[in-house]
Formats: C-alpha cells, structure tokens, sequence
C-alpha cells in the first residue's frame, strides 16, 4: 500500500514524494537531516512567540526574553503532521473548507494505515482541528498504535465540562494520551466556494482564477480566507501551543488539514510565497519531523511498521521502537 508516489511534500510541481523511499523523484531531492528542497537549504529555525500553554500539563517554555526559545538542555522531541483521510466532499470534489464533514470508508482506511506507519513511534499529545475529519483521523490512527494508550479529548470549553471530564486515577492518566482540539487548526475557509465542484468552479470562473484562490499565498477565495490568514491563526497557534510542548521534550501529533497544514509546513520548511503554490499534502500520510535545539528537521514520512525508512528514524526513535518491542510480547 504504501508504494503509491504521494504529492505530500512537493515545492514544484515536478517533485513528487516517494512515500515508500521516503525521497523526492524526479529532481533527486533526499530528505536527510539539515537539508531540505529546494537548493539544500537549512531547514528553518523556529521561533515561538507569546509562549503560553492551557493544556492538561502546562509546559515550562524556556526563553530568553528575545524569540529565541530554545531549550537548555539538548531535548529530542518528534513532530508528526497528518491531514485527515478522504472526507466525503474530497470524494465528491466539492470545496469543503469548514464545514464540518466526515471520513468516507476510503478515508477510515487512509486513517488506519497512517496509524500502521506510525504505530512505533512515540505520541505524548495530540492536537486536532475542531473538524470530525481531523478527530476521525487522529482516533483511527491511534487505534493502531503499539502502545495502546487511550486518546482522550479535553474539554476546556467551560469550567463544567472540565471538571466532569475530570480522571481520577494517576495510573489511568499515565496511560491516556490527551487530544486538544483547536479551531485555529480548521482548514482555511474558503468562502463562497463551499459546497461548490471544484471542477465547475473552474469551467465558470476559468482554471487559472481557481487555481489562484487554491493555491496562492495571498489572494482569498470570495469572502474566504487567504492561505496567509489562514496561517496567521495556524501557524500563531502552533507556535504557542505546541512549540512549547516540543521545547519541553513532548512528541506531539498535530492531525489537521490541508490549508491549515500547509501554512504550518511552509513556515517550518521556510518556503516563500512562490514555493508553496506547489506545495500539496495527500491526504493520510504521516509527515515527521524532529525537532531539537529549537530546529525542525523534517525526516519524512515513515513508510510502515517495520520499515522505517533510513530518513524517517533518529537513534533515539529507533530506542523507543526498541523499548517497545521489550513492552510488547
Ligand atoms: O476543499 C477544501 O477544503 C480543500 C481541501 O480539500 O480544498 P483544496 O483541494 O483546494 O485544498
């Protein structure tokens, strides 16, 4: 399954990712630590700002008053980015945007097989979209993981909801993993293109038109959002969210959405406006990234269980596969 050329990660519209040889075809574009397409460039350099957590387990965010939020003590934390599975307007190519659809079967599958890929590797809190397709994906790829924690949603949206879904026992909260959904992780909307074919969206308004509103940076759909306002609350999001959960060792999983997603990779990736026209994430392929000394380095996507892909491992990723074998009988 898992020999599909996957457009996850393509900056031109050339490069398609190999998701079983966890490579870029075509312009012989390896993912390999400190580099990345186009032009072998160093992957970016994040920085947080306005560093705040309201999750389960507050996180200290070290900093030093300047952006530069890295840690003191040299952590490896992992990053996996997902998009959701086939969702019923994908299937019937409609713009979806944010309303709130499900997974179509197809899109159940992708989920479970993303979990598959992922099943080894460690996951210490989830963030989600507040979209089912998002949450879909996160659950049903949790299922498949080797260490059978419990994805718990949190629900802070009052102080009821809080207390009653309070846990009482440490030894069950150990063996839960908490699942923050955030709105600012919604897919870009997209205006008054919801609910409309893709297709005769372009036949009307011509592809070229189409493609602007799908692909540009700058320019929004008709009472939409831009892939820049989109990345405004995305990317301000995961900068004060789950940075600081990386920057204290966490591995985090962010299950989210194309738009949403790409905002968030053309800002860990450092692609320009240009650049990221051509960026198109498939849906259900785990991206990863590790994150250390305050840098995303992208690994790629892991090709399965047991292949990890010679990019997708870190040492320490492969100790954690490794403890889990010894956990698992
Ligand atoms: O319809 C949408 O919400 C998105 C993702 O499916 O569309 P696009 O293909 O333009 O990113």
């Amino acid at each position: 399954a898992a020999t599909a050329h996957h457009a996850i990660v393509s900056t031109r519209s050339t490069r398609l990712w190999n998701a079983k040889n966890s490579r870029f075809d075509k312009n012989v574009c390896l993912v390999s630590v400190g580099s990345c397409c186009p032009g072998n460039r160093k992957l970016g350099l994040l920085c947080a700002s306005g560093s705040q957590s309201s999750v389960t387990e507050p996180v200290q965010q070290p900093s030093n008053g300047k952006g530069d939020h890295s840690p003191k003590k040299s952590k490896e934390s992992s990053l996996i980015l997902i998009r959701h599975g086939e969702s019923m307007w994908n299937e019937k190519n409609l713009f979806t945007g944010c309303v709130d659809v499900p997974l179509t079967p197809k899109g159940v599958q992708e989920a479970i097989e993303a979990g598959s890929r992922i099943r080894n590797l460690p996951i210490d809190v989830i963030y989600t979209s507040s979209m089912v397709r998002a949450q879909m994906t996160a659950m049903l790829a949790m299922m498949q993981h080797r260490r059978k924690k419990v994805p718990i949603i949190m629900h802070n949206e009052s102080e009821q909801a809080h207390s009653w879904s309070k846990i009482y026992s440490e030894d069950t909260k150990k063996l839960s993993i908490p699942v923050i959904t955030a709105w600012q992780l919604n897919e870009r909307m997209y205006g008054e293109l919801q609910g409309l074919n893709k297709q005769e969206t372009a036949d009307q308004f011509g592809k070229e038109q189409v493609h602007e509103w799908r692909r540009s940076y700058g320019i929004p759909p008709p009472n939409g959002e831009s892939l820049e306002m989109c990345a405004e609350r995305a990317v301000s999001y995961f900068n004060d969210q789950v940075v600081p959960q990386l920057t204290s060792g966490k591995h985090v999983m962010v299950a989210a959405h194309a738009n949403s997603l790409r905002s968030i990779i053309m800002h860990l990736d450092r692609l320009t406006s240009q650049e990221v026209i051509s960026l198109e994430l498939s849906t259900g392929i785990p991206m990863l990234y590790i994150f250390k000394e305050g840098k995303f380095v992208r690994r790629g996507s892991p090709v399965g269980p047991s292949e990890a892909s010679v990019y997708a491992y870190t040492k320490n990723l492969a100790q954690y596969r490794q403890k889990l074998d010894s956990m698992v009988q």
